[in-house]
């Protein structure tokens, strides 16, 4: 996979360059190419900004210049591209978006500021290929670069050879659309706090129970809406009893 990320700030990005992420770069196993927008501007200042149409606060940036910048971007590479948009007001990203594009050949990230960007960039370019206009959260970011930082992470680590444990990536939090439970290492005792007998039990399926229905526990607890969503087969009759 290839990710091209386009930012007036390309060094708000710079962590994706770090530990895991990083090794699977220099592995080559996933290309991250981070682009500055105003390379694409013309002018003495570098404008990448203007006042809003219909008056309001704030600037919104330009699409003379994200028009030439993701021409440029998507003509480097031949492979097919999702052009995706981080914006507030953005179609939820989880992990079945997660996975979704992992199966893709190339993203292609717009970073927006200040207001956003120009719809008529998204318009134009979903003309042409598919495009996502995603938010991370209901809570309202000063970019676009975190919101990138948070779904690559998201999508690389499920990519083939990213994780040393690939079957952490099929047990994760979410992926059985429950929350994961509590976990425990040494030591056996910690500040008088011990962990659960179960786990040292050795009985597999005891283990196993405990771990469901902790996670079940968990899920009720923080996210009903989680279990509300499940299907109805996905939940047994010994789930149903805890
Ligand atoms: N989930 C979420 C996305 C954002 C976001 C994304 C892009 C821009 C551009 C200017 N402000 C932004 C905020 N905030 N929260």
């Amino acid at each position: 996979m290839r990710i091209d990320v386009v930012t007036i700030f390309p060094g708000y990005l710079a962590p994706l360059r770090e530990a895991l992420l990083g090794r699977a770069i220099e592995a080559g196993l996933v290309e991250v190419a981070v682009h500055d927008l105003r390379d694409w501007t013309h002018d003495v200042h570098q404008a990448v900004d203007d006042a809003p149409y219909g008056g309001g606060p704030g600037m919104v940036m330009k699409p003379q210049v994200w028009g030439e910048a993701l021409d440029a971007v998507l003509a480097a590479d031949e492979r097919p591209a999702r052009l995706v948009v981080p914006t507030p007001a953005g179609r939820p990203f989880r992990q079945s978006t997660a996975q979704a594009w992992a199966g893709e050949q190339r993203l292609v990230f717009a970073c927006g500021r200040y207001e956003g960007i120009d719809q008529r960039v998204v318009d134009e370019a979903a003309a042409r290929m598919p495009v996502d206009e995603v938010s991370i959260g209901d809570y309202v970011l000063v970019g676009g670069e975190v919101a990138v930082l948070v779904m690559v992470e998201a999508v690389a680590r499920l990519l083939p050879g990213v994780l040393g444990n690939p079957v952490s990536a099929e047990q994760d939090s979410f992926s059985d659309g429950l929350l994961e439970g509590p976990a425990y290492t040494r030591p056996l005792t910690w500040r008088g706090l011990s962990v659960p007998e179960v786990l040292r039990s050795g009985h597999h399926g005891a283990i196993a129970r405990w771990r469901r229905d902790r996670a079940l526990e968990r899920t009720a607890d923080r996210r009903p809406d989680l279990l509300a969503a499940l299907p109805a087969d996905a939940l047994d009759a010994a789930d149903r009893a805890f």
